[in-house]
């Protein structure tokens, strides 16, 4: 047996750090500390800042490892060592010479979700793919490697997750038509472990025919080939750029693959296994035990890879170890995560209206898939036909920005989009590292409403929201909550705001120098505790501001580069931009304006 990468857990145990970028290997995003409490948070105050030079969306967050901070920026990916002892001087810098010809081949901002940190490494996974070691003492380059190849679509924006001696990777371009997959690496030098694909031949998904289930069942052999039309998993998306979990008792890890290429559904028949998954995989192997398609043949760009947050409650006074994600598609569902039986599947947003409900009876036909709305499914409205309000919208009840647990409350603190597209499929073909959506999007709050954003508090053993604090436009900031019974998140104007876990009533706002898409996260140091966040607008929400697409101008460049001889002009080439961002978020720019800024508050000293 492998030894156990104990010194990381204890570090991701003890609340004083902030040791990986989801809080914890569970993706709780839950901190012991209680110094900042409900009674106090309205006392905060901004204590010191530190600007990162880079303009585009910031995501993620700062790691803190005893007395130093680790700041990240999006691409170029510079890396900076404060020290938390001397006012944040600089300590070190690495700064990664890459090829600018990987930023049109990102599909949604320049992003990067943050450093990780074991056996005295810092692991930053470049755009470019580059997967480099780095000294975390001097920055010194220990080793790296190359995981894919931006000339074909492949990049990188997720952050590393290191387990035990090895660490893990996903892969980006989906809209590109990358074939997805998760590498481990050895730790100490970089060597590749295990791949394992998400579609394609048993063999390369590290897939066992009779062992490995999908409710309760196993998958049976060429799961996946038979899903697809011909060789169209070669091309078929899948990618895994959100974020990993891992059991330690267990030893599995968990992450969701994303959207099968094309986003035209008549271009690809069948189920399109396994994109859309929930995976557990053995860690050492990569063996998967089980898995859950949540959408099956999607139709609507409902990427599967957010945060699987792993936590042990009880569920009709029975202890469960679960396993609950807020999917894209707009449906949370609690899973049992030894085994991937599923407990709730429900909407977590009311507005979702392209499903009825997901079928729970176990001896139907059609157990665990979602029964689709004919009225808003893109397929049988069919190619070259303008689906209208279909909500959520491509970019989900939910994209990147994770939810956080509270054991206290017994609830789980959830940043939203409240909005609604059309969508409008349309026949591409796929040339290597060139767009490859096949869909013309809008964007707009549901029918009736102005709020673009929820932030909610949910019981995932009922499926049941418990509160909700309307937000103008998406929370696209990852959520933090505290011993304090303190909630903290951004919002996409900037502002920073403390919310009671209990009721979500309002304590605490600051607002910060841009749109805030990081992740709070929070530490201590000298004894006293510190809230840091990372704002600079741009993301999939925020890339009209981010990459310059607001104008005429900025969004007719757009159409001819990922919509070439199906360019939309006029209005409706602004309002269809950025899929459907740059038209949908167009008032944020009367609010907030670009720049990476690092903002740490805390509690007055007397
Ligand atoms: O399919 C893919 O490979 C892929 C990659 C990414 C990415 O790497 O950021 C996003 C998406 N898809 C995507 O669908 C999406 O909504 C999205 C939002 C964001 C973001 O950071 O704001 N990235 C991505």
């Amino acid at each position: 047996p492998v030894v156990a990468n104990e010194d990381l857990i204890k570090m991701t145990q003890d609340s004083k750090q902030w040791a990986i970028q989801t809080g914890d290997y569970a993706n709780t995003r839950f901190s012991k500390l209680n110094q900042i409490t409900k009674d106090n948070a309205s006392k905060l105050q901004p204590v010191w800042t530190f600007s990162t030079g880079v303009l585009r969306g910031h995501e993620g967050g700062p790691l803190v490892i005893g007395d130093v901070m680790y700041v990240h920026t999006p691409f170029p990916n510079n890396v900076f060592a404060l020290d938390l002892n001397n006012d944040g001087k600089i300590l070190w810098k690495y700064e990664p010479k890459q090829d600018p010809t990987v930023i049109p081949v990102m599909c949604c901002d320049t992003v990067y979700r943050g450093l990780a940190y074991a056996d005295g490494k810092i692991f930053l996974h470049q755009a470019d793919t580059t997967l480099v070691a780095l000294d975390a003492k001097t920055g010194a380059v220990a080793w790296s490697v190359k995981n894919g190849d931006p000339k074909k679509g492949e990049t990188n924006t997720a952050t590393v997750m290191p387990v035990k001696d090895k660490v893990l990777v996903g892969i980006s371009g989906g809209e590109f038509g990358v074939r997805g997959h998760v590498t481990a690496y050895d730790m100490k030098t970089g060597k590749q472990a295990w791949r394992a694909y998400s579609t394609g031949p048993d063999s390369e998904m590290l897939v066992d025919p009779e062992k490995t289930t999908h409710l309760g069942k196993p998958i049976g052999k060429d799961s996946s080939l038979k899903t697809w039309q011909g060789e169209q998993w070669k091309v078929g998306g899948s990618t895994t750029w959100g974020w990993y979990s891992y059991d330690p008792e267990s030893n599995l890890v968990y992450y969701g693959t994303a959207n099968p290429s094309t986003w035209n559904p008549k271009q690809r028949p069948g189920d399109n296994r396994w994109s859309m998954t929930i995976m557990a995989r053995d860690a050492d192997t990569g063996m998967a035990r089980w898995f859950y398609q949540m959408t099956p043949h999607d139709e609507w760009d409902y990427d599967g890879v957010n945060e699987m947050i792993l936590v042990d409650q009880e569920i009709g006074g029975r202890p469960r170890k679960l396993l609950v994600h807020f999917d894209r598609n707009g449906l949370a569902y609690t899973l049992d995560r030894t085994n991937g039986e599923l407990l709730v599947a429900e909407k977590y947003d009311p507005a979702v209206n392209w499903v009825s409900k997901v079928d729970m009876d176990k001896n139907s036909p059609t157990y665990g898939r979602p029964q689709v709305v004919s009225q808003f499914s893109t397929e049988q409205q069919g190619e070259d036909t303008n689906t209208k309000h279909v909500c959520p919208a491509a970019l989900g009840t939910k994209d990147q920005q994770p939810a956080a647990f509270s054991p206290r409350t017994g609830l789980f603190y959830v940043p939203t989009n409240h909005v609604c597209m059309d969508y409008e499929p349309f026949r591409v073909n796929y040339t290597a590292g060139q767009p490859y959506v096949g869909a013309i999007l809008s964007m707009f709050p549901p029918q009736g409403e102005t709020n673009m954003g929820n932030f909610i508090a949910w019981d995932a053993r009922t499926g049941k929201i418990a509160w909700t604090n309307k937000e103008p436009f998406s929370v696209w900031s990852g959520a933090l909550t505290t011993a304090g019974d303190v909630v903290f998140y951004g919002t996409l104007e900037g502002y920073l705001k403390a919310v009671d876990a209990q009721t979500g009533k309002e304590l605490y706002k600051f607002k910060t120098p841009s749109g805030i898409i990081g992740n709070v996260t929070t530490y201590e140091h000298g004894g006293r505790q510190y809230i840091a966040v990372l704002s600079g607008v741009g993301g999939w929400a925020g890339i009209g501001l981010a990459a310059g697409l607001m104008g005429e101008q900025g969004a007719g460049a757009w159409q001819t580069a990922v919509n070439p001889g199906r360019e939309e002009t006029g209005n409706r080439a602004i309002e269809t931009a950025g899929l459907g961002a740059v038209g949908g978020y167009a008032a944020l720019s009367n609010y907030t304006t670009l720049g990476g800024t690092l903002t740490v508050f805390a509690l007055p000293t007397q």
